[in-house]
């Protein structure tokens, strides 16, 4: 399974990515902003950071970035595109995702771990996870503080959209129904403010994120017919 790790002036968040697809032992090219073909890969990932140096609000230019064009088709063709952080922004500000990413409510940036909530494991994403199993997962950002109107909230519970919410009381940033990681309807694109790629080994402090990558892989290779484990 090939994986794309998009590079945006100001990702910083790229190398981390890149690295959690090499412990799952898949191939994995960076694609610089101005690629124009994604045919080759199967997984598209959105790295975190500061792309374009977060200027007018975070994701809002990268948005306008020649491979969102071709993200957006891999997305439409059902290739499973993660949108970490920065990534998420970006998600939200191209429409793949609904909903926007505000200023955290005390309007500091935070990096610690959370703890998340894992709302569904029907996803490609979330397949090796329990549901309601609590997660160890790092945040780091300025703007996290998701919302959407009420009528999306709605469609996006009823759905069951929420994949991550923040646990036990633990909201860093004001976010809605204390949201932490959306999906689309059909499943196949996923942005979440915590940064799985940062959680993919104890010595780090968790190794929580390892099994989002794990289940990715899953996903694929149930969707391909190969061997589950081989
Ligand atoms: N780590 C990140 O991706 C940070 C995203 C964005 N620059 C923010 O501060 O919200």
């Amino acid at each position: 399974m090939k994986f794309a790790v998009i590079v945006f002036p100001g990702s910083n968040c790229d190398i981390d990515c890149y690295k959690a697809v090499e412990a799952i032992g898949q191939p994995v090219d960076y694609v610089w902003h101005t690629a124009t073909d994604l045919s080759d890969y199967d997984a598209i990932l959105l790295p975190g950071g500061f792309s374009y140096g977060d200027y007018l609000r975070c994701g809002a230019i990268a948005q306008f970035a020649p491979v969102m064009g071709e993200v957006v088709k891999a997305a439409e063709a059902g290739k499973l595109v993660l949108g970490i952080c920065n990534g998420f922004q970006v998600l939200t500000e191209s429409g793949l995702l609904p909903g926007k990413l505000m200023r955290n409510r005390n309007l500091k940036f935070l990096c610690h771990q959370s703890e998340l909530e894992v709302m569904s494991n029907k996803t490609p994403f979330t397949n090796q996870y329990s549901e309601g199993e609590v997660i160890n997962i790092p945040i780091a950002h300025g703007e996290g503080n998701y919302y959407c109107d009420e009528e999306t909230l709605a469609k996006l519970e009823a759905n069951g959209q929420i994949v991550f919410r923040y646990a036990n009381g633990g909201n860093p940033n004001g976010s809605l129904r204390d949201i932490a990681g959306i999906c689309n309807e059909r499943g196949n694109v996923l942005g979440m403010m915590p940064h799985p790629e940062r959680a993919m080994d104890q010595l780090l402090g968790s190794e929580d994120g390892k099994r989002m990558f794990t289940s990715i892989l899953n996903a694929w290779r149930e969707k391909n017919g190969a061997a589950v484990n081989g």
